[in-house]
């Protein structure tokens, strides 16, 4: 399957050339808007060293408290990586979920990334084939306090 569409939602999963499947928009998106919010399934910290992070699960999973780990249920595991985000993310622990925004306009077919880091576990498609939209500054520093 090539594309999944999401029904009301002018978001689609397709596949990508080299970072396997991402979430692409099929609109524009105004800045900030709130295009997903992923209940989070927690394995606690021995599950997880035991077992979950020998498995592909390490790849999905979000850092959470008290060494657990979440696996972010819909969308929320869908987003690839980019140095150079157009959505961020903000975990809401005592709701268990994860809810991901648009950082600035997002125009049609662009895909939707979030920034995993500096310690990334792949070679970053993203360094390559970056999209070459000049981030106005206001929306720079935006970003820089949200990753600090
Ligand atoms: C959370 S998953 C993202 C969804 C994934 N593409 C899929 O099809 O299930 C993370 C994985 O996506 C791939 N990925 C994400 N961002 C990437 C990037 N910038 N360059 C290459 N691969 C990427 C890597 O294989 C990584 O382990």
């Amino acid at each position: 399957m090539k594309t999944i569409s999401l029904f009301d939602r002018p978001l689609e999963i397709r596949d990508t050339e080299t970072k396997g499947r991402g979430v692409f928009a099929l609109e524009h998106l105004p800045a900030h808007t709130c295009i997903e919010i992923s209940p989070v399934l927690l394995f606690q910290k021995e599950q997880y060293e035991n077992h979950g992070q020998y498995t592909v699960l390490n790849e999905y999973t979000y850092v959470w408290s008290a060494g657990r780990q979440g696996l972010a249920l819909g969308l929320g595991s869908m987003f690839n990586h980019d140095r150079c985000p157009n959505v961020y993310w903000k975990k809401d622990e005592p709701n268990r979920c994860i809810s991901y925004f648009t950082l600035r306009q997002v125009h049609p077919n662009e895909e939707l990334c979030i920034s995993y880091g500096d310690q990334l576990w792949f070679d970053d498609g993203s360094a390559s084939s970056h999209n070459h939209y000049d981030q106005p500054e206001e929306e720079n520093s935006f970003l820089q306090n949200l990753l600090l």
